[in-house]
């Protein structure tokens, strides 16, 4: 279609119309400028069947942009690098499992252990819990978070209905998430909330920033822990339990999966470029030494190359393919006779930006050059991975320290290369939400002597 030259096309799912955005410009019309025509996602939401159903990723008009409000101060830099010690910690186990994998000579299904990871970060800064997947794949936690994914066939239709038709779960007051995911998360952030308010406990966690907003603690962008309770009150609406639990489970819905995915990717690439992985080695430990080799939030802000090889990461493999779009304002296209009716589903196809040669020529090619300083004001709006405008990813400043601490990690000790089982050039799973390659990705690992 953009061969074509064209800005826009549509197609109908059943009787719904749909539009896809081809214009870096109209994109950016109708994911900023003219946000107001176009504030939600348009996806399920019954707080009264499925209370973790209503948070940031699905509420809709006022009722989003008042959350949004609430929780953004969580997410600021100060705030970021605040949890930058306990998104540490979860290192310790990654460290011990990868010296027994080398040691053993043994082959690395990548996104199986970095998702054990990144659920052990997301428990642990979301939840503020030890979830321990890493040590456990069969933790608790674990398993209610491949539940809450979708496991069989039922599941996968389920959700594919929910977008399609949100209406038709309202109706019959269908609860998406399976009743003992809802039942699970609930009860383990209440009785987190219940411990820490009765034994005034405070941890550098989401959890922490988010009973001070329960408690109406005005919350500073700064890395300060804060008192749980305060005696001024900065802010007027409070959050409820219900609505903690909902958010805390979209950061891990949210985080978990995308982040996991992101360093799969990544790490695939390096084993697959080794003069590239050398130089992010060489960054990595060139920076370290004038740290005394501490790992802190500071030498990673100073890593310049890895910022340069995860945005090439997330340009090749975006981990949301597609953001979305409902029209909730009728909203005539600038420039041109189309009027977008209210209820019409826009879609942006990031994948497809990402592989358009017009923007990243030889798109196929790994190259962390293309954001080199002088090329990466020119990448605005056609490198979307966090989506854009004021529904833009929240996580993405925890989620790219998330990525960089996990790369300066390993890399500085381990050396990765790709086994002949993965599958090469790698193909996209046609029938997953997310992007995820077919088959896994195998890397042997070796450790520096
Ligand atoms: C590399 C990792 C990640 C990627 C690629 C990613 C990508 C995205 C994208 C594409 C969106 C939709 C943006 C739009 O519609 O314009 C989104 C929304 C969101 N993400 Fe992320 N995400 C990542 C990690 C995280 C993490 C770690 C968290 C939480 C701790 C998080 C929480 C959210 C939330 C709550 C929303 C909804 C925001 C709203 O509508 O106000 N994400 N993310």
């Amino acid at each position: 279609m953009k061969n074509k030259g064209l800005e826009y096309c549509g197609f109908y799912a059943f009787a719904r119309p749909n539009l896809i955005l081809l214009d870096p410009e109209l994109i950016k019309a109708i994911l900023s400028k003219d946000f107001q025509h176009f504030t939600d996602r348009g996806f399920y939401i019954n707080e009264k069947v499925d209370p973790l159903s209503a948070q940031l990723l699905t509420l809709k008009g006022l009722q989003w942009k008042l959350r949004r409000n609430k929780i953004s101060p969580t997410f600021t830099s100060g705030k970021v690098k605040m949890m930058f010690e306990t998104l540490l910690n979860c290192t310790k186990e990654l460290k011990v499992l990868m010296n027994d994998f080398a040691e053993n000579h043994q082959v690395l299904d990548v996104k199986n252990i970095l998702g054990r990871f990144t659920t052990d970060v997301i428990g642990s800064c979301g939840f503020g819990i030890e979830c321990n997947s890493l040590r456990n794949p069969d933790s608790e936690f674990m398993k209610y978070g491949k539940k809450a994914f979708g496991e069989g066939t039922w599941d996968h239709l389920k959700n594919s209905v929910s977008l399609l038709s949100p209406k038709l779960f309202d109706i019959f007051k269908i609860p998406l998430n399976n009743p003992e995911v809802i039942k699970f998360y609930m009860n383990t952030v209440k009785e987190t909330l219940r411990y820490r308010e009765e034994n005034n406990v405070v941890r550098k966690d989401f959890m922490h920033l988010m009973i001070q907003l329960k408690n109406n603690v005005k919350i500073e962008n700064d890395d300060n822990l804060g008192e749980l309770r305060s005696k001024e009150s900065g802010n007027t609406m409070s959050l409820t339990d219900d609505q903690i639990a909902a958010e805390a489970f979209v950061f891990f819905f949210a985080g978990y999966d995308t982040s996991a995915t992101t360093l799969s990717f990544c790490f695939y690439e390096l084993a697959s470029n080794v003069e590239i992985q050398e130089n992010l080695r060489n960054e990595i430990k060139n920076v370290l030494a004038k740290y005394e080799g501490r790992l802190t939030y500071d030498a990673i802000m100073e890593m310049t190359y890895m910022d340069k090889c995860i945005r090439e990461t997330l340009r090749k493999y975006p981990p949301v393919p597609a953001v979305v779009r409902t029209c909730t304002k009728r909203y005539k296209i600038p420039n041109a006779n189309v009027v977008i009716e209210e209820g019409v589903t826009v879609y942006v196809p990031i994948l497809g930006i990402h592989y358009d040669s017009e923007y990243y020529p030889n798109p196929n090619k790994f190259d962390p050059e293309r954001f080199s300083s002088e090329n990466k004001s020119e990448r605005q709006y056609t490198w979307l991975p966090f989506g854009e405008g004021p529904r833009v990813c929240i996580g993405m400043r925890f989620a790219q320290m998330e990525v960089k601490v996990c790369l300066a990690t390993l890399l500085q000790s381990y050396k990765f290369s790709v086994n002949p089982k993965t599958q090469i050039p790698i193909v996209f799973e046609p029938t997953s939400l997310l992007l995820a390659p077919k088959g896994r990705i195998w890397l042997n690992v070796e450790k520096f002597k």
